[in-house]
Formats: structure tokens, C-alpha cells, sequence
């Protein structure tokens, strides 16, 4: 069990500013290692911040964007292009900003794209993506050296909810319907799939987050608070202002 730390900025613009200076160096590192680096976007807010400020950093010149792996840990099933969509979102603050290989951005499906307006097939063709491009010895995901998400106020992360039947989905991807979330049909890596990262950052920022941050820290269950059970396989990183870590134990913060 990796122990989760966690990082205390003042105002959700310093803790984007942070989160976009760490996803660069993290990015340097692992094409530094490994000749290429992969990471696995998510949606919302904060995650839309940490993307423009990545796209405002100089540092993110010296990053061999040909050489990254774009991948979702969750999506809303919408037609492509659409500005709710959270690939439209990261491909507005950022990606469309730096020199990408589009062969290696993987969009998880629209409901206008070839699986068509099923979200069940949409979310078995991107395990199927996924699996093409897993790693040696491991059949159903490739290796994700970062996983981003966002936390909501009711402890989901990414599109899996509490108390929703997405816990009881054992493949890689799962159709949500339901959400409480609007838009009401998404796609989503299940838990255990986003718990084969390397690393999961958790980013929130707002009061309204610290009760779902504190319990999720104080080790509330995954299906009532999904943030909980969000385990990297090497890190486990949580990412506040200091609003939203209202609630977290004085001897986990590193108060910034
Ligand atoms: O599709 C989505 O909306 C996201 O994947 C979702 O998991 C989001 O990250 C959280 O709801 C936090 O969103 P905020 O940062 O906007 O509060």
C-alpha cells in the first residue's frame, strides 16, 4: 500500500501553477528513463487550469510532446467536438497548443463515432485500445506514468460514482449511465484500472471538497467515496488549496 502525501497550496491558481510544473518535470523524467512519457487526462475545472497553465509554462518547450501518450481515465459520451466533452476541453487549453503525435492522443470514444450511440461499445473499444497498446506482461493496459483526476464533492473521481453500479464492472472500461454528474452517460477506467498507474494525483481545490478529501484520507470506503480507493501502483499524490484540505490530518500536509 503506497501511503498518499499530500501538497497544501494557498488559492487554486498557485496549486494549477504547482500541478502544471510537477506534470512537466514528471513528463521530463519519464522520457529521461524511458525515451517517452505517458499520462492520463481527466475533466473539470481545476484539471482545465492545470492544463492552460502547462500550456503557459516555458519549461513545456522541453518537453518532447511527439514522444507522450495522451490517454482518459473518463469522458462524456457526447458527439465529438462538443465543448462539454473533456477531450474538447484539454485540446482548447492545451493540446492543440503543443506539437503532439496524433497517433499517440487517445480520445476515448464520441457518440457519433464509430461504436456509435452505444456507450457499452464505446467503453469495450477503448479497452480494446488500450489492450493493443499494453505493455509486455500485461494484457489490458499500457504503462501510465500519471494519472490525473479531479475529486467531486460527493468523492467520485473520474466518472465512477458512489454507490454506483460502476463498482461492479470488473473490465477495464465502463458505460455510465445515471450520473449524477450531468451529462448522464459517460465512459470511465474502473478503479482498478486507474489503480495501475504509476502515479495518481488527486486534485481539488474549494471548500466544498474538503469533507469528501477528509474522509477519503481517513479511510472511507471506495464505493461510498471512490476517492478512497484510489491506490498508485508507486504514488499516491494529493494536490489541494488549502480550502479543500481543510479536513486533512495535520500529519499527512505539507502545507505550501
Ligand atoms: O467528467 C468530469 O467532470 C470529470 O472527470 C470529473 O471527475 C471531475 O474531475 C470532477 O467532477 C471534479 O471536477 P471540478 O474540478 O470541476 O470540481
Amino acid at each position: 500500500m503506497t501511503e498518499a502525501s499530500v501538497a497544501v497550496h494557498a488559492d487554486p491558481d498557485l496549486l494549477a501553477q504547482a500541478v502544471a510544473a510537477r506534470l512537466v518535470v514528471k513528463l521530463l523524467d519519464a522520457q529521461a528513463e524511458r525515451g517517452q512519457a505517458s499520462v492520463v487526462l481527466t475533466g473539470g475545472r481545476i484539471a482545465a487550469a492545470v492544463y492552460r497553465a502547462v500550456g503557459q509554462l516555458p519549461a513545456r518547450d522541453a518537453v518532447d510532446w511527439s514522444r507522450v501518450d495522451v490517454w482518459w481515465g473518463d469522458e462524456r459520451f457526447l458527439p465529438a467536438g462538443d465543448l462539454e466533452r473533456n477531450e474538447t476541453q484539454a485540446r482548447a487549453a492545451l493540446l492543440d497548443t503543443v506539437p503532439l503525435d496524433p497517433a499517440r492522443v487517445h480520445p476515448m470514444p464520441a457518440s457519433d463515432g464509430p461504436a456509435g450511440d452505444d456507450p457499452e461499445a464505446a467503453a469495450a473499444g477503448y479497452a480494446r485500445e488500450l489492450a493493443a497498446a499494453a505493455r509486455p506482461g500485461n494484457a489490458i493496459v499500457p504503462h501510465f506514468d500519471v494519472l490525473m483526476l479531479g475529486v467531486g464533492e460527493d468523492g467520485h473521481v473520474a466518472s465512477v460514482f458512489p454507490e454506483h453500479p460502476v463498482h461492479h464492472d470488473n473490465r477495464p472500461v465502463s458505460a455510465v449511465r445515471g450520473s449524477p454528474k450531468p451529462p448522464p452517460v459517460r465512459t470511465t477506467l474502473t478503479l482498478p484500472t486507474i489503480n495501475t498507474a504509476e502515479e495518481v494525483w488527486l486534485i481539488a481545490a474549494g471548500a466544498d471538497k474538503a469533507r469528501a478529501v477528509g474522509m477519503a484520507l481517513a479511510g472511507a470506503g471506495p464505493v461510498q467515496l471512490p476517492a478512497a480507493g484510489v491506490q498508485g501502483v508507486s504514488r499516491t499524490l494529493w494536490l489541494l488549496d488549502r480550502a479543500a484540505a481543510a479536513n486533512v490530518p495535520p500529519r499527512l500536509r505539507s502545507l505550501r
